[in-house]
């Protein structure tokens, strides 16, 4: 394998997660951008990767022959084809990282060459700042090497820790796809704010910046959300009228269903 600073990173699919993650690791001075290759069959989303100054190829197989870690991004009902064309030009110095929602180490594993490294990945978007929330596992034949690698280049783009693979459709339901629900929750904050005469523009940022404020607290504090959440009701004050409404609308329940939707599609989308 490459000295560090010379390793190469290619990724078959070039859109927004695969784009995120190239973004917060070329921001880390994990991987020249130079050294990142990316592929897509047209050029839609590879402007993207120009300007962050990678290159790029319409060839899968071009990223295969060029790179040594390759991620991996197409949206999931495409990568057993991907996994089929590329597989000839796949080698045992090759590390394979999907990012695909649902897709298990078991079928990267059946539709690649036997003892090929492989490891599954789940990320989000907010990747693209430096702030995701990322696991991973890895297939047999992936060694503590590879997963130190990976979790080396990953935590540029935030946190990111190896699990057992059954709890990456979890982490798809919980933070995947939960980055969509905090913008929903985010969208309601404002535009109740908006209902009561605040301009949008201003209601929007201060929305941002709650979630932000609230966020931070969790994790600098180590407290649970239940206390940090009491800590902020004044008996009687505005706070616990606000909440018993949202427990009318069944704020919690809908939200646990939502978590459980989305694991329980992502593990549908492993089926296939
Ligand atoms: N968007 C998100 O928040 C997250 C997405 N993911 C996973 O990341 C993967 C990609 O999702 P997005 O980036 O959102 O999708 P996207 O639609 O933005 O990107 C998909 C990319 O694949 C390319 N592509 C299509 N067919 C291809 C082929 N045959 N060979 C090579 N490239 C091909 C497209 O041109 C596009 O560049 C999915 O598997 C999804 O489950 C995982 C976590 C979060
Ligand atoms: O919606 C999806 O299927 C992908 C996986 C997690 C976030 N986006």
């Amino acid at each position: 394998m490459e000295a560090r600073g010379e390793l190469r990173v290619g990724f078959v699919g070039a859109g927004r997660m695969a784009h995120g993650v190239a973004q917060g690791v070329v921001r880390a001075g994990k991987v020249k951008a130079a050294n990142i290759l990316a592929s897509a069959p047209s050029d839609r989303n590879l402007g993207a990767f120009q300007d962050l100054g990678c290159r790029t190829t319409h060839c899968n197989s071009e990223v295969l022959q060029r790179c040594t870690l390759v991620f991996l991004a197409t949206k999931p009902h495409l990568l057993p084809g991907v996994l089929q064309q590329i597989a000839p030009a796949v080698t045992r110095d090759h590390i394979i990282v999907s990012v695909a929602a649902g897709v298990t180490l078991q079928t990267l594993q059946q539709l690649l060459p036997a003892g090929t490294k492989v490891l599954r990945v789940m990320p989000n978007l907010p990747c693209v700042v430096q702030e995701g929330a990322v696991v991973f596992a890895r297939g047999s034949c992936a060694g503590e090497q590879e997963a130190a690698l990976l979790k080396s280049l990953l935590s540029a783009c935030g946190l990111c820790e190896e699990t057992p693979e059954s709890y990456i459709d979890i982490h798809t339901g919980l933070s995947g796809s939960g980055v969509a629900y905090v913008y929903l929750f985010a969208e309601a904050l404002a535009e109740g704010a908006v209902k009561m005469g605040m301009p949008s523009a201003l209601a929007n940022k201060i929305a941002a910046q709650t979630l932000l404020g609230a966020a931070k607290m969790i994790l600098e504090t180590g407290e649970h959300p239940a206390k940090l959440r009491s800590n902020v009701c004044t008996p009687g004050g505005t706070t616990i009228h606000a909440l018993h409404e949202l427990e009318k609308g069944a704020l919690r329940a809908t939200v646990m269903n939502a978590v459980e939707a989305a694991t329980t599609r992502a593990r549908e989308l492993g089926e296939r």
